[in-house]
Formats: structure tokens, sequence, C-alpha cells
């Protein structure tokens, strides 16, 4: 191929897969893949520099800044990191670094390559006082909100400390979160996270920081930045930054050669995966920041550090069969069963396939020599067929069309990638993983009935719905008979069930397993709502006006509603003493100020998050809707409102107010005195903007 055209499409495909991997977290191709093509990109500018453009993917960061966030420009440039999978490649950079630095000796620091999301965090009088995102490199997002939401991270520093220093590091996700929000994402029926990389990167690019909150983000320093050089060097820099109480991993070591480094990197090759974080590689820094400075900067990366990356861990191996989970709303998973086979410190005997698509993508056959990977993931997945091992009799694949457990047709609806059997009230595998989610931690939680005995009841006919819990104290002799439950165990689980009656509505509400009603969605409508009675009657219109709530939702749960089967389900629970109303006094009414007005609420604002914003307007009679309207009263911009909101405003004629004039609205000025009548009065035009 012309070298032009080869440099055009790689130059196409890699904007285009960076675009996709910074702006909507999602990876087409392994990063294995992506570096592969970056490489090859690399090599051809390197053979024809005059084909090479300035903004090639491989003169610049890869990422941008959002729109929904203010910016800032960084001090440093935030860059990314030169990178290989290859040892000889390492023994350049030594030489590179040898030859740079004329002679003089030389040590490197190795790091874990945590795999999150960049960082840079300034710290004033040792006080947290802004967290930006790398963005381009040059100018970041501001998303310090977000960032407070991380617990380990100190708010102020311990200690001596330089009056201004900039602490860089990686937000990421903890593998054992990232499981455990998956788990609750897919029995909500809610779509799964790739990985833990990409969910930390969504999480922080969303603008209620009370969501963000409950990823459970964590944070690693790894570099310590102040104006004049504070350290003489990067492992003191990392020492000081941990006496400051920053969380620093501890797995960095300093290295006085090549050799040692060699040895780090093949030391962590496995123990890296006992790690509670995702890890893709190695970081080498020369230690000495008078020689980083020597050693300098090219536009995309540093010339004083380098990243190893160890191959994807992948595995060969027969796949004997295919079976197929019903889940709790039905879907049906694919889970393949391998011949066992080691792979990155673990027995491989199962991998998923995720859906029908993807069976057909990879044109799986029963028999065929097949690629495992763990990525992200902690299941391993199959990415791939040895085609030249197909044996002649290997067997195709064909995704079954009626449910594997109850017999029904299965159907897909529009959009979505699972097949789903529709049989919610007989399919056995759904009732039951309905009651295993009903006595689950964060719904009912009732001690001494767990997943495995509600299930073990379920096969035995004892219990076919959460109700049928609550008449199981009737049932003692029934129960005494039972194998492995001693009398003592019963005792337990009755007293755990008579508990359970005490368990807060939001608890119960999530408890029901309504299709995406996961635990803030159930929290935020037990807030609204206050009793089941009233979630049940409300349309799905006004469900949807609720924060957190959007139209999916609504329509779901007035779904459920209406099934004559969960009104007696409800019922039933009401009669057994379940809570099914908010105990304690509704959010105190502050005054009926706003009585009659709506809102909505759109952007960025400066003192307050929307959320704040949302309750101090409920708190004095406002209403919160979804969308604008004619009806609507007042529209209250943030910054970086979308523009449509702005533009369908202003066509029907709706206020358009800032947040200080919503606060000037309230009785008390909120963080202003104005006299609250130079407002512009509901229904008018604004023209404050
Ligand atoms: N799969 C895809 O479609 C796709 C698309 C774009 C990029 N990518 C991946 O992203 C990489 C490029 O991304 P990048 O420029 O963000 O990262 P990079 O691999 O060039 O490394 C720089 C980043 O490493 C991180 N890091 C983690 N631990 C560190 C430590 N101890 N010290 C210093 N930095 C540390 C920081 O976030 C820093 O920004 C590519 O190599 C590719 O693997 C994948
Ligand atoms: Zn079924």
């Amino acid at each position: 191929m012309e070298p032009l055209v080869r440099i055009q499409a790689l130059t196409q495909r890699l904007h285009y897969l960076n675009n996709q991997y910074y702006q909507h977290d999602i990876s087409e191709v392994s990063d294995q893949e992506f570096d592969r093509l970056l490489a090859e990109l690399t090599q051809l500018e390197k053979d024809y520099p005059s084909l090479a453009s300035p903004n090639s993917p491989t003169q610049r960061v890869g990422g941008t800044v959002t729109k929904q966030f203010a910016q800032a420009t960084h001090r440093y440039p935030m860059l990314s990191l030169g990178n290989t999978y290859s040892e000889d490649d390492l023994r350049e950079f030594d030489e590179r670094v040898q030859r740079g630095l004329e002679g003089a000796a030389y040590a490197y620091v190795c790091e874990q390559k945590f795999d999150g999301v960049a960082m840079s965090l300034g710290y004033e009088n040792g006080e947290l006082h802004q967290g930006v995102t790398r963005g381009d490199g040059t100018r970041g997002d501001v998303v310090t909100a977000n960032v407070r939401t991380i617990r380990t991270l100190p708010l102020h520093l311990h200690g001596e400390f330089p009056a201004d220093a900039e602490v860089r590091g990686e937000v990421f996700m903890p593998n054992q979160v990232f499981d455990d929000l998956n788990q609750e994402r897919e029995q909500n029926g809610e779509a799964l996270l790739a990985n833990p990389r990409n969910a930390a990167s969504g999480a922080l690019k969303l603008q209620d920081s009370t969501l963000v909150a409950a990823r459970r983000l964590r944070f690693y320093a790894y570099s310590v930045l102040t104006p004049g050089r504070h350290f003489a060097s990067h492992s003191a820099a990392l020492e000081a930054a941990t006496a400051w109480g920053l969380p620093v991993s501890p797995t960095w070591r300093r290295c006085a050669n090549l050799q040692e480094v060699l040895d780090y990197i093949h030391e962590w090759a496995q123990k890296r995966f006992e790690l509670p974080v995702n890890t893709d590689g190695i970081v080498i820094k020369v230690d000495d920041l008078r020689q980083q400075d020597q050693l300098g900067l090219t536009a995309k990366s540093p010339r004083w550090a380098i990243a190893y990356k160890y191959p994807t861990a992948a595995a060969r191996t027969r796949l004997n069969e295919i079976i197929y989970n019903v889940g709790r709303t039905g879907a049906v998973t694919p889970v393949a069963l391998l011949d066992p086979v080691p792979l990155a410190g673990t027995i491989v005997k199962r991998a998923s396939v995720h859906n029908a698509n993807q069976i057909a993508l990879l044109d799986l056959r029963l028999g065929d020599m097949v690629f495992v990977e763990k990525g992200g993931e902690i299941i391993p997945k199959i990415t791939g067929v040895d085609l030249a091992a197909r044996p002649a009799e290997a067997i195709p694949v064909r995704f079954p069309t009626e449910c594997p457990a109850c017999g029904t047709p299965l159907v897909r609806p529009e959009g979505e990638a699972h097949f789903r059997c529709p049989n919610e009230r007989g399919c056995p595998p759904q009732s039951k993983a309905r009651l295993e989610h009903y006595v689950s931690r964060k719904a009912l939680n009732i001690d001494g009935l767990g997943a495995e005995t509600v299930g073990r009841f379920f096969d035995l006919g004892l219990v076919n719905t959460p109700a049928d819990i609550y008449d199981l104290p009737q049932r003692r002799p029934e129960l005494v008979t039972l194998e492995r439950l001693g009398e003592k165990s019963i005792d337990n689980l009755l007293a755990g069930i008579e508990k359970s009656k005490t368990v807060p509505f939001e608890r119960v509400l999530f408890g029901l397993g309504i299709r995406y009603v996961g635990e803030t969605v159930a929290q935020k409508l037990a807030q609204h709502y206050r009793t089941m009675a009233a979630i049940m009657a409300a349309p799905a219109a006004e469900l949807a006006a609720v924060p957190e709530v959007g139209g999916v939702i609504a329509d779901s749960v007035a779904l459920w509603s209406q099934q004559p089967e969960n009104q007696a389900l409800v019922q039933r629970l009401a009669a057994a003493g379940v809570q099914l109303a908010a105990s304690g006094e509704p959010p105190r009414a502050v005054s009926d100020r706003l009585a009659g007005l709506t809102f909505v609420l759109s952007g960025v604002f400066e003192n307050y998050s929307r959320e704040q914003l949302q309750d101090l307007i409920q708190q004095h009679g406002g209403k919160i809707t979804g969308s604008i309207s004619k009806k609507l009263s007042y529209l209250v911009a943030g910054e970086n409102m979308g523009p449509a909101k702005r533009e369908k405003a202003t066509t029907l004629k709706v206020p358009i107010i800032s947040e200080q004039e919503l606060l000037a609205l309230l009785p008390t000025g909120g963080a202003t005195d104005e006299p609250t009548d130079e407002l512009p009065a509901a229904g008018q035009q604004g023209e404050l903007f």
C-alpha cells in the first residue's frame, strides 16, 4: 500500500479510537491493538517524515475536554507516556538516557502503571482546592466536586508541605467495587460497565457528585510538582507525599540500574493480579529531578520516563459447552465451559461470551480451540478462535430460541443485546433470583436467610415470592424436618425475618427488584413519594420528573405497579408488617415562597451542586420537573448549559435565571440580599442574559 494512504488510514482510525475512548469511555479494540496501530504509524512517520502531520495522534495527547465542565489550564502540561511491550526497547531507552546524561550516574524509580484516569490536584496551603482531568494535556475539566467524593483523599495535608503543590495521580475504581457494581447493574437490567478504567472515567464525568460518591472511586498519588524544585528526587517526593497523608501505593521501588528495573518487571508480572486495582504495566522514571529536566520532554511525552506494558494475559483452550443462565430480569447470558487452563494466576474453567451477537461474531463451535483473555474483568472472555485447529466435527453453537428453564419463546426487545424470557412469573430461575435479591445484603439483609438457603426453600416449594418469607414462622414444623437445619439456625432465621420488618422503606423498594430500580433510584423514589402506595399510584410522566429517574425507569416502575401480582405482593408485605413507607419526618418545609412554581435546572453551578439546589427549591415549596414546557416557571441556568435548552426556553418564553437569582427568590435572600421583585415575573421573557 502507498505509505501516504496507510498513514491517512491509520491517522483516521486512531483519531476515531481516541475519541471513543476518551469521550465515550468505549474501547472498541484492546489497548494492545491500539498501541500496535500507533507504533505502526510512528514508524511510518519516521520513515517518511515529509508525510507526518503536526496533528497526528503520534504527536498529541489523546484526550480532550468535555462540554459539561468548566476548564482550567495546566500549569505544567499533562503528558502521555512512551510505551513498549519489549525489553529490547527498554535497553534502547536506557541507552538514550545514558547518552542524554553524558555519563553521569543515575537511578530509576519503578511504579505500577495504574489503569484509571490521570488527575491533577491543586493544594493551596495544604487545602485541596481543585481537581482537573488531563484533558488534551494543556487544558482539562474541573471536576473538584467529584474528586472530593474520594474518601481516601485528604482534603488537608499533614505536616510540612509547600504552600503551593500540585499532586498528580490516578483515579481508579477498585476491582471489587467494579464487580459489585456490575453485579447490581446486571440484576437491575442496566447496561454493564465494560471495565474498571472506563467505569472510573465515566463516573468522573457525572454531573451529580452524590452519584459519583456511590461509585466509590480511589486515588493513588504518583508525582508532586512545585514551583521551584522543592525536592531533589522523585523518590523523595513520593516519600513526602506519603508523609502528608496522600495515598501512595507502597509498590514503588528505587532501582539502581536497568537490571534492577527488569527484576522489578519480572517480579510483578504475576503479583500485580493480587493488587486491588488493575494495572497495565510498569512506569520507569529517572529519579533525579535535575536529570529529568536535563532530558526534557517531547510534545507528547517526557524523555525521562517510559511505560513497559505486559502483554495481555491470554490462554488457548478447548470450548466444551455453552450453558445459558437466566437472570432475575429474564436476560439469558451464555457462559462457556472450558478445559481448565492457567491464566494470570488462576485456573480458568469458564468464560463469558456476553450475548448471541458475540457468539455469531466469533462463529463459535463446540470443540473449538479458543483464546481467552483476562482484561479488566474478573471473569475472562473469549476473544477468538484458533481456526487452524478447528476439528471437523466441531458443532456450530445455536443460541436457543426458547428459555432453557421454562421453554417460553425468547424475545429480544429493540435495541437490546440480550434475549429475554418474558415469562416473569412462571420461570423458576427468575423467581428464585428475585428471592435471592430480596434477602441480599443491600436489600432486606435477612440474618440466617442467605441466597443459598432461600434458593433451597424455593426448590422445596416453601417460598415462591418475597411475601412467602413472612409465612415461614407458621411453617416451623416443616422447617425442622429439613436436613442441615437445626433448631438453633431456625431460631436465628425466624429472628432475622422478624428483624427485617424494621428495614427502611428505600431498601425494601430496592429489594422488590423492579427493573432499573437500583439502590440510588430506590432512594430517590422513597424520598420523593414517601410511600409505596404513592409510587404505585404515580403516572409514568410524573415519575420521570423525579431527579435521577428518567423515562425508561419511570415506564418500568409504572408497568410494574399495574400488574395485579405485584399489587397483591405489596399488600401481603404490608400485612406482614414490612416497611412500605419512609419513617421519620418528611424533609422540613422551610417556607412556601416557591409554592406553585416549577423549575428546571441545567448546567454546572458555582456555589451549590444541582442536587442541593433541587433540595432547596423543594424545601421552599417549589417543584422540579424534567423538561421545558410553556408552563414551566423558571429555567435555572448554570455554566455550560446546552444551547438547545436555552433556545427552547427562549422560544417558549420561559424566564431564564441564574443560580444567584434563584437564591435571591428565597426568603433569606440566599447568597445575596437582592430584593426579589427585580426578577422577571414567571411567565415573562427574562432578559438577564
Ligand atoms: N483501546 C482503545 O481503543 C484505546 C484508545 C485510546 C487509548 N488507549 C490506551 O490508552 C493509552 C494511551 O493513553 P494515555 O496517554 O492516557 O496513557 P499512557 O499509556 O500514555 O500513560 C500515561 C498515563 O499513565 C497513567 N499512569 C498510571 N500510573 C502511573 C504512574 N505510576 N506514573 C505516571 N503515570 C501513570 C496516567 O494516567 C498517565 O496519564 C494507549 O497506549 C492505549 O493503550 C486505548
Ligand atoms: Zn423462562
